[in-house]
């Protein structure tokens, strides 16, 4: 397997609301790997964003504890003139709406041009718009030249996508985050825009942090996927593993509650509850304990921490050992598990 490029070290990143700091990424440690697609799933309001504006130094008024190694750097701790510098160099990111990422008052090939004007001071003007031609040629653009001086209303929301991810790869970034890249996108440009990032990661040889509520989408991209509830990793291991052996019972309710035609499935799990305001999380015990409350207490750690149950395949509490759904019989409810 490829080299760690990224290290995140018990992270925890807290808003203040009111007098007080609450906790939206609590102790996550996570590793990324040179020309990977990390997958972070979960469902909204579990941290994932916060996760990646926290990687991306992106927070200004939150806590930031813990490392985040990065290229020599501890983005945790680092000052804003070498934050500059790594952003949009040697880091990256795509946002969830191309349009409010985009300026509407400026034509495309100048918004991609700004990139290149940061970081790469050295190219001629020539220089800088045969860069930009080539790169929305990469990111699949049809006319170009045209598309240059266009302004980013005048396109669809799929070549705007693009535009977003030229910019992105405008300077060749080792570390790409991808927050929900499709979520404002139709399915069938969906499609495009993700194997358009997938052929990227062998093009810039980038590290890519793909953030997602869709597990068809994490299936379809990822080598390794991290499941998140309520501010920490509940599960992580390499995409066939999470799917053929899922072993947290959150990770298990997630995958129930997708729609399976092939199974002949009849019904889906419904998840009951949701995942609780930042301040009323639990902040102890078993955070997933109150959605599955015909589990007996006993199951669950008392400070559930991370198991290694295989080689790469970590799972949070030791609660999955006496996991079932409620509709089956705990005999049953060892599918699965290993
Ligand atoms: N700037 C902020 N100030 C206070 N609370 C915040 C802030 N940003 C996020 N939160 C809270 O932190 C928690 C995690 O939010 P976050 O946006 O990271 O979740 P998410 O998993 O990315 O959800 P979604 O999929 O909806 O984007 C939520 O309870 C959210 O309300």
């Amino acid at each position: 397997m490829s080299k760690e490029m990224l290290e995140i070290k018990n992270l925890k990143t807290s808003f203040r609301i009111k007098d007080n700091y609450y906790a939206a990424v609590d102790d996550v440690t996570l590793t990324l790997n040179k020309n990977e697609i990390l997958g972070i799933v979960g469902e909204s309001g579990s941290g994932k964003s916060a996760l990646a504006f926290s990687v991306m130094g992106l927070h200004n008024r939150a806590k930031i504890e813990g490392n985040i190694l990065f290229k020599e750097h501890d983005i945790a701790n680092i000052s804003p003139s070498k934050l500059n510098k790594l952003r949009g160099e040697a880091m990256a990111m795509i946002f969830q709406d191309p349009l409010t990422a985009l300026n509407p008052l400026m034509i495309v090939g100048e918004q991609i041009s700004e990139t290149l004007i940061l970081h790469k001071k050295e190219m001629s003007q020539k220089q800088r718009k045969e860069k930009v031609i080539d790169l929305l040629n990469k990111v699949g653009i049809p006319m170009p030249e045209h598309v240059y001086g266009q302004y980013p209303h005048e396109l669809s929301g799929g070549m705007r996508q693009r535009i977003i991810i030229a910019i992105a790869i405008a300077n060749k970034p080792e570390l790409l985050i991808a927050d929900e890249p499709t979520t404002a996108l139709d399915v069938t440009i969906q499609a495009q825009i993700l194997d358009l990032i997938k052929t990227l990661k062998d093009d810039i040889d980038a590290g890519i942090i793909l953030i997602t509520h869709d597990l068809g989408v994490v299936a379809e991209m990822a080598d390794r996927v991290a499941v998140m509830y309520a501010g920490q990793i509940v599960e992580i291991a390499d995409v066939h593993t999470l799917f053929d052996n899922p072993l947290h019972p959150y990770t298990r309710s997630l995958l129930n509650s997708v729609p399976n035609t092939q199974e002949g499935q009849e019904e889906l799990h419904v998840i009951q509850g949701i995942v609780p305001s930042l301040s009323k999380l639990p902040r102890e015990g078993c955070r997933f304990a109150a959605r599955i409350p015909w589990i007996d207490d006993s199951a669950h750690e008392e400070n559930p921490v991370m198991h290694e149950v295989a080689p790469g395949h970590f799972v949070r509490c030791t609660c999955h050992n006496h996991f079932h759904f409620p509709d089956e019989s705990k005999e049953d409810s060892t599918h699965g598990i290993s």
